[in-house]
């Protein structure tokens, strides 16, 4: 602990706050709008593979849900920062750092979801702090779980906040969760390549997340970016729906595990390549920037089953 005060750190104060329970209820509506945030259908509004998370001829209670659908119940508990006692940081240098996801059956196309929100850890990188948010999911009126979200945080200026000779480091899960992959030096199994318009973050947005930083270039600017940029939880929206494409036959239930680090930032308009390699039941990947050549996400998915034909 460094000090008593609730404006410099506390570690004591900090991990003995119980953050709020949230809601997060949706319908048919929002699981297609997520989607076309994400691309779908957007360089083709018949492709078969992808009109399924959009539109069902017997109606829409039977359109398809993304896996990655289950990053949304985050959004309230995050987007404008969290207010945490003993520990101050500046929300507009937040960035987008990591996120994992287990998902334990299929999401439905409509739900009432209760949210259990805690802190999974810290750590002080000096120029950098770490912070790390679990998110446990259960339908409304049920004890089951339906899907677990850890969201890292990269606050940018906020390290230093603890003794440099042994700087803080809290974690409370398993250390093999998400860890940052090694990409394999072999040539990708599966390539796969997808325009984002200029306007996705626009778009993407209307899923909930509306943290200026992504809309109004002003808010950007003072963030340190020449323009606004694309939501981290996007970018990765457009790999895994590639991976269901190529790797899963078009099976978004087939994911039960999605880890992703975000390596540097995507402008709304750029062309993302996404590379896969398949080890057992993990596809490894990559997402390039194809105008830039510049890795921007790597990660894995855990499926639960392969194509024979791969
Ligand atoms: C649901 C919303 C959640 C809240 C988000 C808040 C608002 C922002 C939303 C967004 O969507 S932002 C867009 C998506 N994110 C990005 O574009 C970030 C892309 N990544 C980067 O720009 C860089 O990777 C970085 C995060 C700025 C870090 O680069 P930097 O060069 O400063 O770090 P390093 O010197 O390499 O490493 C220092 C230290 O930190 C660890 N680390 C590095 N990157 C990450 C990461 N992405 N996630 C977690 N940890 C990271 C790295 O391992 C080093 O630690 P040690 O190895 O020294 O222990």
């Amino acid at each position: 602990m460094a000090a008593t005060s609730d404006s410099v750190f506390n570690s004591d104060l900090l991990l003995a706050h119980k953050l709020p329970e949230t809601q997060y209820t949706y319908n048919e509506r929002d699981v297609a709008i997520y989607a076309l945030g994400i691309g779908a259908c957007g360089q083709d509004a018949v492709d078969s593979d992808e009109l399924k998370y959009v539109y069902h001829e017997n109606g829409q209670e039977f359109i398809q849900v993304l896996p990655t659908f289950a990053s949304l119940v985050t959004l309230g508990s995050l987007t404008k920062g969290l207010d945490l006692p003993g520990f101050k940081y500046d929300p507009s240098l937040m960035l987008h750092g990591q996120q994992y996801i287990e998902i334990y059956r299929p999401l439905p196309s409509k739900a009432n979801l209760i949210n259990k929100v805690s802190l999974a850890g810290l750590q002080d990188k000096g120029k950098a702090a770490i912070l790390e948010i679990e998110i446990k999911s259960y339908e409304q009126g049920s004890e089951e779980l339906l899907c677990m979200n850890r969201t890292t945080v990269f606050l940018r200026g906020a390290g230093g906040f603890s003794n440099s000779s042994q700087p803080f480091s809290y974690k409370n899960y398993p250390i093999n969760q998400g860890l940052a992959v090694k990409i394999p030096k072999t040539q990708p199994a599966v390539v796969s390549e997808e325009r984002t318009q200029l306007s996705q973050a626009l778009l993407y947005r209307l899923s909930g997340d509306y943290n200026p930083l992504h809309s109004d270039p002003k808010v950007a600017k003072v963030a340190g970016f020449p323009r606004p940029i694309l939501h981290g939880l996007c970018t990765l929206g457009f790999a895994i729906k590639a991976i269901i494409k190529c790797v899963c036959k078009g099976d978004p239930t087939a994911v039960k595990t999605i880890s992703g680090r975000f390596l540097t930032t995507v402008f709304p308009g750029e062309t993302l390549i996404t590379e896969m390699w398949l080890e057992g039941l993990r596809v490894i990947y990559q997402t390039k920037v194809k105008e830039r050549n510049k890795a921007v996400l790597s990660g894995y998915v855990d499926i639960r089953g392969l194509s024979s034909s791969l």
